[in-house]
């Protein structure tokens, strides 16, 4: 691969001068002083020309830890990363930073022409990918999607239908054969997608089943993905436009998926509108629908761009927070037992009231994010030069990003006990003896993000992982199918994953009723 991209690069040298020369006219950045002797120690080494394209290279597959070490080793808890070509890109992990970039001074810090053009080809201007007025006509129309009464019918059908149609059966046949192991972190992905295609189109994939089916839609937006959040990961960002350009590589697979994603999104959108000129009163509960009916004339094309940054947003997060936290809870069974406890004394409430009281449940999710963020790294571009408020230096177009995954493990935030996995540091007790939920300054913990962009759909996750996890530990018991002393790998694209999935045995059990 490697190899690859310095071929391309060597038969383009002459393209490459042309660049260099325009981008330092562009972007040429100021970069901080470190005074602490361990953060030199692990900056990584930059070069004329290439910047640290080759440390980049070298820590590919762990880029999220590589950017937390040196991040965690900062008096500032902030670097800046020497990228090739002139530009630079900021990691920070400090609280004040993160406030002024995602609200104090919001207007300054966007996507950005690099990351819209990134992922254009596949979310085009979905609200993910967009910034301005299209990003904010996409946000308002859309948190009605998001309001109480339309969460309660999220949980108590789309939600409760997976579990109880596919996720338990799928987790009782692996019950009955001791010796079956199957891996969690597939059988949770194929629940999310269902999930959120359903709630972004109104269409089930049936991804979820005992037999674990292909469905070649969930497998062109897996495909897509990867190989468009592998444009990011490039040392040299312009070898992908080098390679679309001439249709080689993973840009010629990438055009393919993408075209299979987005020919089958469009198709789903002519359905609905078909659907919904037949059926007026049409009280469907999905996105899709809510933009057709919205009275705006939206075309095709923008409402498909809608659409397919829903299933993005909703696709992985959800799967990867539980992955991360059935793995917590395998190694803390006192955990375990304070939720089964939970769920004991709720088990006679309505589904709705049964989840949103898990105060005991949401704290160990809150917990397991904390350690592995969903999403572990977040990018802005700086549309004018700054200042961060710890004097960090930001030029024009420079990548500004903060690193949940680092804010995770600060001391400054979390006390000396950091690693320890512990849901009653987002508890206290009141006065009637029970556990009562304190959240954190938003800021010092960005897993949804924070400030006018913060997640569309942090409340809807977190209702949908809270059912999933009575849903599963009332009949289940979840145990690692792994050697003594191996611990799963962190890796990621646009958010995380375990590598090669969570093995796991599952042994069926009954719980009490109080
Ligand atoms: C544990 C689960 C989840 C986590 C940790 C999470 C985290 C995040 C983060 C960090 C962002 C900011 C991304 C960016 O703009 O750069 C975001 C945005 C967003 N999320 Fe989530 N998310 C989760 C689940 C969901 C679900 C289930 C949905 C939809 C049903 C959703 C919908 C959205 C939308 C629409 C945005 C874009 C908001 C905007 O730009 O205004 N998320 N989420």
């Amino acid at each position: 691969m490697l190899a690859e991209l310095l071929a391309i690069a060597l038969l383009l040298l002459p393209y490459y001068y042309y660049l260099i020369s325009s981008s330092r006219k562009r972007n040429r950045p100021k970069y901080q002083k470190f005074t602490s002797s361990s953060t030199v120690g692990l900056l990584p080494k930059s070069y004329p020309l290439i910047g640290s394209a080759l440390d980049i290279a070298a820590n590919k597959e762990r880029r999220v830890q590589w950017t937390s070490d040196i991040v965690l080793s900062s008096p500032t808890a902030t670097f800046t990363l020497r990228l090739a070509l002139g530009s630079a890109r900021i990691f920070t992990a400090n609280p004040a930073n993160v406030q002024h970039i995602l609200k104090t001074n919001f207007p300054n810090y966007q996507k950005g022409f690099d990351f819209r053009t990134t992922l254009f080809d596949l979310l085009g201007d979905g609200i993910f990918n967009a910034d301005g007025d299209t990003w904010k006509s996409q946000r308002q129309l859309s948190s009605h999607e998001f309001n109480t009464k339309s969460l309660r019918k999220f949980v108590e059908t789309v939600v409760d239908t997976e579990l109880s149609a596919r996720l338990i059966p799928t987790l009782s046949a692996a019950a009955a054969n001791a010796a079956a192991t199957l891996d969690l972190q597939d059988i949770l992905q194929r629940f999310a997608f269902d999930n959120i295609c359903k709630i972004a189109f109104g269409y089930d994939p049936g991804y979820l089943a005992p037999t674990l089916p292909e469905a070649r839609f969930a497998t062109a937006f897996e495909n897509a993905v990867r190989i468009i959040s592998g444009r990011f990961n490039s040392g040299v960002p312009q070898i992908w436009k080098i390679k679309k350009f001439l249709g080689i590589g993973s840009e010629a697979e990438l055009k393919e998926v993408v075209s299979e994603v987005r020919d089958f999104a469009r198709k789903i959108v002519r359905e609905k509108k078909a659907e919904l000129k037949q059926n007026e009163s049409d009280d469907s509960i999905d996105i899709l629908s809510r933009f057709l009916s919205s009275g705006r004339n939206f075309d095709d094309e923008f409402v498909t761009d809608i659409v397919i940054s829903f299933i993005l947003a909703g696709r992985d997060t959800t799967s990867a927070a539980l992955t991360w936290f059935f793995w917590l809870l395998w190694k803390h069974p006192e955990v375990e037992s304070n939720i089964l406890e939970e769920i004991r004394e709720k088990s006679d409430t309505a589904i709705y009231e049964e989840v949103k009281d898990m105060v005991y449940t949401h704290a160990a999710l809150c917990e397991a994010m904390r350690l592995y963020p969903p999403v572990p790294i977040d990018t802005k571009v700086a549309a004018n030069d700054d200042v961060l408020p710890d004097g960090t230096e930001v030029r024009q177009g420079t990548r500004v990003s903060y690193h949940p995954y680092a804010m995770g493990r600060l001391e400054e935030i979390w006390g000396k006990d950091w690693a320890e996995f512990r849901p009653e540091r987002w508890l206290e007790r009141g006065e009637d003896g029970k556990w009562k939920f304190v959240g954190k300054d938003p800021f010092s913990y960005p897993v949804f993000q924070a400030g006018p962009r913060v997640c569309l759909g942090k409340e809807m996750a977190l209702l949908q992982m809270k059912r999933v996890v009575a849903g599963i530990l009332r009949s289940f018991r979840v145990v690692p199918a792994m050697e003594d002393g191996e611990e799963p790998v962190l890796i990621s694209d646009l958010t995380t994953k375990m590598k090669g999935g969570l093995p796991v045995r599952i042994e069926a059990r009954e719980i009490r009723v109080a």
